[in-house]
């Protein structure tokens, strides 16, 4: 019989501490309740495979594969087939002789390069399920069999990066929330927060923002320092409310968090990685009497999130004013579940 197997993984945003982590200060992401699913069936043709994603098609043998990805550049599709092609000479012990064939289907409800972890959470899912059918992991996902996928997942990553912090895998991979000080991760239950995403459209450059961090810490060092150790703090104090929530207490947890989010953007604001679009958001949020927004991710654009205030009919209205000026508007819970097979 011919083997099927169903992957999933969530999506992520960070919450706070994006920029300060490249200096070594805390990080806390979070998985979100959108996923990429990947379906694996095997096929009766040796060697070929057949990948479905982002709206196209490749059907072939694996030389054909390594050769539409060196025509295809950086282009999300040809950068896709990259990735199943590592994984599958990660299995195969490359070079790669002879293995049954399959087919894949790749389904995501995350918007590419926004964010939103769609790269990672493409890899974890892809990574499970090749893995799966190799027969390097079982289909219990045991905390080793998780550990393996993580590592490979990250090297895919890299891929699609060039550098990755390994953030993104993890959170993608267990789930919940993640907080990363130093090279160390830990991983702790989710907890559920009404975000909003919004995207101000204008495109991120991750790179081009960090740089201009590093310019402002060049020009005013001492300043620039305290910042960062602001954010740092931030994100720990936003660590032990996180760790101290119980589900009693959701409202004040999200009052206290909402005032952090407040004074996060305001020092990712003096550290030069704002824009008139996100300045914009802001004024609309305020203008609604949205709890708390700040800028996720790089930043000079990009997506911001805002805490929705449960305790009023806000979370509409804001976000209807948001997609009239121009925004697009996501509402995500946070705290989803990691990698899973789906049965
Ligand atoms: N659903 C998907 N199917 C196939 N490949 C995907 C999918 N989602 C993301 N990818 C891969 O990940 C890349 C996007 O990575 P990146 O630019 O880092 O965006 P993000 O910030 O969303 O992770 C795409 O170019 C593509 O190669
Ligand atoms: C700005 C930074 O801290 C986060 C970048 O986030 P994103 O991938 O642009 O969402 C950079 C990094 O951690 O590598």
């Amino acid at each position: 019989m011919l083997t099927k197997i169903r992957t999933s993984a969530p999506g992520k945003v960070i919450l706070f501490g994006e920029h300060s982590v490249v200096y070594g200060k805390r990080c806390l992401a979070t998985a979100i309740d959108r996923r990429t699913y990947v379906t694996l069936e095997g096929r009766a043709e040796s060697g070929e495979i057949e990948v479905s994603a982002l709206d196209q098609v490749f059907d072939g043998p694996l030389d054909g594969l390594r050769a539409r990805c060196e025509e295809s550049g950086e282009e999300p599709f040809g950068m896709c087939l990259g990735v199943i092609l590592a994984i599958v000479q990660w299995c195969c012990d490359a070079p790669v002789l002879a293995f049954d064939g399959f087919s894949l289907t790749i389904e995501s409800d995350i918007p590419i390069r926004r964010g939103l972890g769609s790269s990672a959470s493409f890899c974890v899912a892809t990574t499970s399920a090749v893995l799966l059918k190799f027969g390097k992991i079982s289909n219990k996902l045991t905390d080793l069999d998780k550990k393996l996928v993580n590592e490979v997942a990250f090297e895919m990553e890299t891929k699609i990066h060039g550098r990755a912090s390994g953030v993104d895998n993890t959170i993608c991979l267990y789930g919940g929330i993640l907080s990363k000080l130093g090279s160390s991760l830990d991983v702790l239950p989710g907890i559920q927060l009404p975000l909003l995403i919004i995207d101000t459209l204008v495109p991120r450059n991750t790179s081009e923002q960090v740089a201009r961090v590093k310019d402002r810490l060049a020009s005013h060092s001492a300043v620039g320092h305290l910042l960062l150790d602001t954010l740092g703090h931030i994100a720990d104090e936003a660590l032990v409310i996180i760790k101290r929530s119980t589900a009693g207490n959701q409202l004040d947890l999200e009052e206290q968090l909402s005032e952090l989010f407040e004074i996060n953007q305001g020092v990712l604001d003096a550290l030069g990685v704002g824009h008139e679009k996100v300045s914009a958001v802001i004024s609309l949020c305020k203008k609604y009497e949205c709890r708390a927004v700040k800028i996720t991710g790089a930043g000079g654009g990009g997506s911001l999130i805002a805490l929705a205030d449960r305790s009023k009919s806000e979370g509409q209205s804001v976000s209807a004013a948001l997609r009239e000026a121009g925004f697009s508007v996501l509402g995500i819970t946070t705290g989803a579940e990691g990698v899973r097979i789906e049965r």
